[in-house]
């Protein structure tokens, strides 16, 4: 049996990521930790009754102290994560990253910490399967279009932009810009033609009513071609998750994408 240890257990993505590990066999949710929960039980949080009494802790660091744990999944935000990174995978446990907003340098850091303690690392900017097949189409379609941009749509709570899903899109993506170069327009406003990710046009937007979405449209010679995906429920991430931790044990090193876990 594995413990896991949740961190951002308090937030959405942290009770979904609780739930996964309770639907996991062969894991056992072992403790939480979350800046504003912390000193209450995992029941007491609203959504997770049903789950083990086990204590949320304020950091990393004092929930190593406590228990004995194997696997650490994050959900929190950029800040900070790569310090407790370090400090589980210093504790010998291997990694499951859903946060986003990391730069390519915070990348390169994660994979060096993680292949210099031959451990397993897995950093998954998405974890519903729909959203990660929609990149793997878009970079199939990109063979056969001249241009490509992307919109993406996020709640208003969420804490970066562009979304972490849009990025790793565009990376996948870049190959397709064959006429790329700034448009001969004038700009009357500006930022109006989004931002830019590896010569990809991004267009964040940040609403009520959504949860997540993205869309590439991809445009050629007389033609668009729109590839959507939409998340109505952050239900939909669960299986992913639970894929990643059943996979954890079965690679090694630093993953970047669901993708490769398929
Ligand atoms: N990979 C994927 O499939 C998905 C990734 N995400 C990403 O996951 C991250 C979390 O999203 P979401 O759950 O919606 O955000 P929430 O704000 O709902 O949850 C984050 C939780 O982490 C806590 N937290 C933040 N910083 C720390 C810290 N340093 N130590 C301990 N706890 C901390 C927050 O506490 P407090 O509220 O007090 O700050 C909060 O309870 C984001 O980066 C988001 O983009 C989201 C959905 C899917
Ligand atoms: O913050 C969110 O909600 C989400 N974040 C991820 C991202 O930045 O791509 C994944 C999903 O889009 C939900």
């Amino acid at each position: 049996m594995e413990n896991v240890l949740v961190r951002g257990i308090a937030g959405n993505m942290g009770k979904q990521a609780a739930i996964s590990v309770m639907e996991c066999d062969n894991f056992r949710l072992s403790a939480g930790v979350d800046i504003n929960a912390s000193g209450k039980k995992i029941d007491e949080l609203p959504s997770l009754k049903k789950a083990p009494s086990r204590e949320i802790f304020q950091s990393v660091e004092r929930a190593i102290k406590e228990k004995d744990l194997n696997v650490m999944i994050d959900f929190t935000s950029a800040e900070g994560l790569l310090q407790a990174a370090e400090t589980a995978l210093e504790a010998g446990m291997n990694l499951i990253i859903g946060t986003t907003g990391l730069s390519e340098n915070d990348r390169e850091e994660l994979a060096e910490m993680t292949e210099s303690r031959g451990l397993s690392v897995l950093l998954a900017p998405n974890f519903s399967l729909g959203a990660v097949l929609l990149m793997e189409m878009s970079e199939k379609a990109a063979e056969y279009f001249n241009r490509v941009e992307i919109i993406e749509g996020h709640h208003q709570g969420k804490d970066d932009a562009p979304s972490g899903t849009s990025i790793a899109t565009a990376e996948k993506l870049s190959g397709c810009q064959k006429m790329a170069g700034e448009e001969d327009i004038d700009f009357t406003v500006e930022g109006v033609r989004g931002g830019e990710v590896n010569n990809v046009k991004i267009h964040s937007l940040r609403l009520p009513g959504l949860v997540a979405r993205q869309e590439v449209i991809l445009g050629g010679e007389g033609q668009t071609l729109t590839l959507e995906h939409d998340t109505t429920s952050r239900s939909a991430f669960r299986p992913g998750i639970k894929l990643a931790l059943r996979s954890i044990d079965e690679f090694d090193g630093f993953v970047y994408g669901l993708e490769n876990l398929l």
